[in-house]
């Protein structure tokens, strides 16, 4: 019985994906005397994951198919298996998959779910949920390094609040430092109080301060990772141990003239994974030029968020972020491509979980140098970048 069901799902799932063929025109056509006959292409396999709730298909093209109007026409096979399918393929053979669960238009953030996740990693990063329901997380110590796209409203900030506020639940302050810089002057002031917090900075020049201060930390590290003879911080004796740095930069193209702070940024995402130091770099515009190839080639997550066109979604390496419709919904590219809800959190519920690692502090001085930069605006920032075509 059980045998006979699935032949005939089987059978139903080709009979699908044959009227998606005919509708996107992907048949070759041939007289048989007065009859027109349609060849499609082959289909050798249909399979039913249940537990992962998707099905997939191999197809092969005939000769004479154009593989190329296979991929263009995607659209027809979203018309007809709705949006979430995922297909690849080569000069002749397909897969396509179909996810069958459409991933929750908002995902409210959950703590103990997240910590359960993130449990086995060092310094564990929560991204969200994807398209088969499964929370997606990962180690910074394995992969150093993010940036977060997207325009404005698409999420990033709430992004970068669930992830800062997740690590300052799971780490101690004697294992974990976040430096924090907020050009936009909007975000991070929730996180000022916060016993690992070492700064929240929003002026360029401080800004610039605090990453001269990250690099004679990285300096440092260098030196005793070189004096220890060891291949990671984490290997130097206990006395010595220092602990993680991230650096978050909310909007850090409004940096982008400072050519110390870029050098700076560069040489964290560059040599910083052995050393304990780590970036998190967000931006609304993302530009080739202002992602110099050395910054993007080292920020090894990439996380696409509602972006405006598809030469963006290059930049960031997420392609599909342009089609995005849902607030929260971001492409994230870590070698592997997905497509993630973020968890929301909001302010307020950010605040109160973070309420246990408030102290007091003083209001932090930060030495300016002599060279005081004028505030930037975006305008400013933007003036001689043109887009990368
Ligand atoms: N994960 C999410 N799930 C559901 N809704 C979300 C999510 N993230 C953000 N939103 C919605 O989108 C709004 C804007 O989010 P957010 O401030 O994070 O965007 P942003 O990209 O940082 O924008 P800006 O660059 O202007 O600061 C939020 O107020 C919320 O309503």
């Amino acid at each position: 019985m059980e045998l006979i069901k699935t032949f005939m799902k089987r059978q139903k799932a080709n009979m699908e994906l044959r009227k998606a063929f005919k509708n996107a025109g992907i048949f070759l056509k041939y007289k048989n005397g007065d009859k027109e006959l349609k060849i499609f292409p082959r289909i050798h396999q249909v399979n039913f994951d249940k537990k992962a709730k998707t099905t997939f298909y191999i197809f092969t093209l005939v000769n004479g198919m154009d593989p190329k109007e296979v991929m263009k026409k995607d659209y027809v096979f979203k018309q007809h298996f709705g949006k979430n399918i995922d297909l690849k393929g080569d000069s002749k053979t397909f897969k396509l998959t179909i996810y069958q669960t459409s991933m929750p238009k908002l995902l409210p953030y959950k703590f103990n779910e997240i910590k359960a996740i993130l449990a086995p990693y060092r310094l564990g990063i929560i991204c969200g949920v994807d398209r088969n329901g499964q929370y997606v997380g990962f180690d910074l110590l394995k992969q150093p390094h993010i940036l977060i796209a997207g325009e404005t409203g698409s999420g990033k900030s709430t992004q970068l609040r669930s992830i800062l506020t997740t690590l300052i639940k799971m780490k101690r302050p004697e294992d974990l430092q976040l430096y924090l810089g907020d050009c936009k002057k909007s975000e991070f002031h929730i996180f000022r109080k916060v016993e690992h917090v070492k700064c929240v900075l929003s002026n360029p020049v401080e800004i610039r301060s605090m990453l001269k201060h990250i690099k004679k930390e990285l300096d440092e590290r260098s030196d005793l990772t070189e004096a220890f003879e060891v291949s990671h911080i984490d290997h130097i004796p206990a006395q010595f141990k220092r602990p993680y740095i991230i650096v978050c930069i909310d909007e850090f193209v409004m940096l982008r003239k400072d050519e110390t702070v870029m050098d700076i940024l560069t040489e964290i995402v560059a040599i910083g994974r052995t050393l304990g130091v780590f970036a998190v770099l967000s931006m609304q515009r993302p530009n080739a030029q202002v992602l110099d190839t050395t910054i993007r080639a080292n920020l090894t997550v990439s996380m696409g968020f509602k972006l405006r066109d598809k030469i963006e979604s290059r930049i960031v390496n997420t392609p599909g972020a342009d089609e995005i419709e849902v607030d929260g919904r971001f492409i994230m590219n870590n070698d592997r491509l997905y497509e993630i809800q973020a968890p929301l959190l909001e302010m307020e519920d950010a605040k109160e979980l973070l309420s246990p690692f408030m102290v007091a502090k003083e209001a932090k001085k930060v030495e300016e140098p002599a060279d005081i930069a004028p505030d930037l605006t975006e305008k400013d920032v933007f003036l001689d970048v043109t887009d990368e075509t």
